[in-house]
């Protein structure tokens, strides 16, 4: 997939940007505060539906209207053109389509595999479960149609059992939920435990090429229940859960833990070898999509102050090979060699204006 134009309307510092985009390596300099993030955070929000970064919507609105705009012109790997645009303000958001209104974000993020890389996510590896049940999702919703489906039915029969379990239903009640909840949430088990396997896979090639010091890393996937399988796990757990008020096993607690060594890489790994595992993390779920044809565009914000000029250079390098369009940010282009600048679309960012630099 290739974005052919960003236009941003009044997202936090930018109040009016157009930006036509190279096909491979973007790169976007500016001091601190200019506005570099906030042109990613454009993209992962048409994307996601959501930012990376925490906060309000409230506060991602500019100064200039009650509300900001985002547009995407892009070419997907089929060359089918699409347009997307997205408006939100503090009371909803509005999202079209190729002129066409539409209900679910989701359809954007369908037409949109973008893969963003930031400092506040480098806890992937050390941070909650949550963070690691939404990278691998995320990459099952682009590689495994019917995955949504599956999760938004699993997730109606467990706000359904909670409600009954809350109420203090009958056994016979709560029982009757559990085909439903058994049905898509194996489903969910199934899709999620085989992309772990091929992401593991693909982390073991990523890895070695990233970094010369970073051993083997193992990816277990824990399925949210340690019985033999998830209907006797429920039956098991409904006493624990009428007293929790909430269900406590099933997908929506599964966990995928990280081993180096036979320890838990978050507490083996220092804090740059974190850093690079997420970023392989990423690279491997970049060279799963493409394996379905459409190459996702890869966001990394930051990069040069992240890693020194040799892992830099890999994780370029990397990434320019897969062939897809890549945006990067940094304060400068130190780092950044000189036949990399001349291959590279360069732009410059001051006080949310974004120009291309000469
Ligand atoms: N709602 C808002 N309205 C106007 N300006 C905002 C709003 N929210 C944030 N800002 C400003 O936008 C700027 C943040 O821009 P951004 O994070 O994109 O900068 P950056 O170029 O990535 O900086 P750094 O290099 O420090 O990461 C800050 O100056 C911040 O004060």
């Amino acid at each position: 997939m290739l974005i052919q134009r960003l236009k941003i309307d009044n997202l936090r510092v930018i109040e009016q940007s157009d930006t036509t985009p190279g096909t491979g390596l973007n790169l976007f300099t500016g001091h601190n505060g200019a506005g570099k993030t906030t042109l990613l955070e454009a993209l992962a929000i048409l994307a996601r539906g959501r930012s990376f970064r925490s906060g309000s919507v409230s506060a991602q609105i500019g100064g200039v209207t009650d509300h900001y705009t985002l547009l995407v012109d892009i070419e997907r790997a089929s060359g089918q053109t699409h347009r997307l645009g997205l408006s939100r303000s503090r009371s909803g958001w509005k999202a079209r389509c190729d002129g066409r209104d539409i209900t679910q974000l989701t359809e954007l993020s369908a037409l949109l595999p973008v893969i963003s890389m930031h400092p506040e996510n480098y806890s992937l590896v050390s941070g909650p479960p949550e963070g690691r049940r939404r990278y691998l999702d995320w990459g099952v919703f682009h590689v495994k149609h019917g995955f949504l489906d599956d999760w938004r039915r699993y997730s109606r029969a467990l706000s359904q059992r909670n409600a009954a379990i809350r109420q203090g239903a009958s056994a016979a009640v709560v029982d009757s939920l559990t085909p439903e909840l058994v049905s898509h949430g194996n489903r969910l088990d199934e899709v999620r435990r085989d992309e772990t396997e091929r992401l593991s896979q693909r982390l073991k090639m990523i890895l070695p090429e990233l970094s010369g010091t970073l051993g083997e890393i193992e990816i277990a996937y824990h399925p949210g229940w340690s019985a033999t399988d998830f209907e006797s796990a429920l039956v098991d757990a409904l006493q624990t859960d009428r007293e929790r008020g909430w269900t406590s096993v099933g997908p929506h607690r599964a966990e995928l833990v990280f081993r180096t060594d036979g320890r838990l890489a978050r507490d083996r790994l220092s804090r740059g070898e974190q850093k690079l595992l997420y970023v392989a993390l990423n690279i491997a779920q970049a060279g799963r999509l493409a394996e379905t044809g459409e190459i996702p565009v890869m966001l990394i914000d930051d990069l040069a102050s992240e890693f020194d000029e040799d892992h830099l250079d890999r994780v370029l390098d990397y990434c320019l090979a897969m062939g897809g369009q890549l945006w990067v940010t940094g304060t400068s282009t130190q780092g950044f060699s000189e036949q990399r600048l001349e291959k590279a679309s360069v732009f410059h960012v001051k006080h949310g204006v974004v120009s291309a630099a000469t």
